[in-house]
């Protein structure tokens, strides 16, 4: 039955985007998406929101949970610092393999490190895998189910440390209700709300960003 959504987008970036040009592809999966087909990428509205926290916390170490097809890694990646790494968790294998192939048009495949499989699973494993200390910032993106208990698998794991900032997408449509009263009530976690739309369309959503107090 054809392409994939996903697969759509990564024509569209390779027909609409210039190789190595991170603005071009983060331009060209917008335009798709808003003209042509929407899809669950974080947008560009919610996405200079994004950035914003991102350029202030200037994190030496970054984690993605839910890459979908790379638009949010690739917005997160071209802001880094060199020699620092952004690490992406996606679930599903079909998702990941259009992501790397996003992610490398853009250029940005030495700063990213891709893994497959459930973020339950992966979490645990990050210190010891990819040597990690403490992860300096966090995007939830992924699944709103797992958003509380992936966030209590970042504390008991000790990736957490006094100033990491986690920043959760569709706290509003979907909605986390759930994550919302955890980092809300939780004192060590001094949360914000960020009004904005459901990328692409006027339907409210917002980013949560949460300090951790340690
Ligand atoms: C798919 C969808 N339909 C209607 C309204 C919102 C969504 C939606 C939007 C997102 O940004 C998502 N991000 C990560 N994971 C999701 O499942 C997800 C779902
Ligand atoms: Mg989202």
């Amino acid at each position: 039955t054809g392409l994939s959504r996903p697969q759509r987008i990564l024509k569209a970036v390779q027909k609409n985007a210039t190789k190595g040009n991170p603005e071009s592809v983060i331009a060209a999966i917008d335009h798709y998406c808003r003209h042509s087909e929407w899809a669950m990428n974080v947008g560009d509205e919610k996405g200079l929101i994004l950035d914003s926290v991102v350029t202030e916390v200037n994190p030496s170490t970054a984690l993605e949970l839910g890459t979908y097809c790379g638009y949010s890694t690739v917005r997160i990646a071209r802001l880094l610092s060199p020699g620092t790494k952004l690490i992406t968790l996606e679930f599903n294998p079909d998702y990941a393999a259009i992501a790397r192939q996003i992610i490398a048009y853009a250029g940005l495949q030495d700063k990213v490190i891709l893994v497959e499989g459930p973020s339950g699973d992966l979490i645990p494993k990050m210190k010891q895998q990819h040597g990690i200390k403490s992860f300096d910032f966090v995007f939830l993106d992924h699944w709103k189910d797992r958003y509380v208990p992936d966030t209590k698998l970042l504390e008991e794991c000790g990736l957490l440390r006094k100033g990491s900032v986690l920043l959760a997408d569709n706290v509003i449509c979907p909605g986390t209700p759930e994550y919302l009263k955890y980092v809300r009530n939780d004192p060590r976690y001094e949360s914000r709300y960020f009004k904005s739309n459901l990328e692409y369309t006027k339907v409210e959503d917002g980013l949560e960003k949460s300090v951790f107090l340690g």
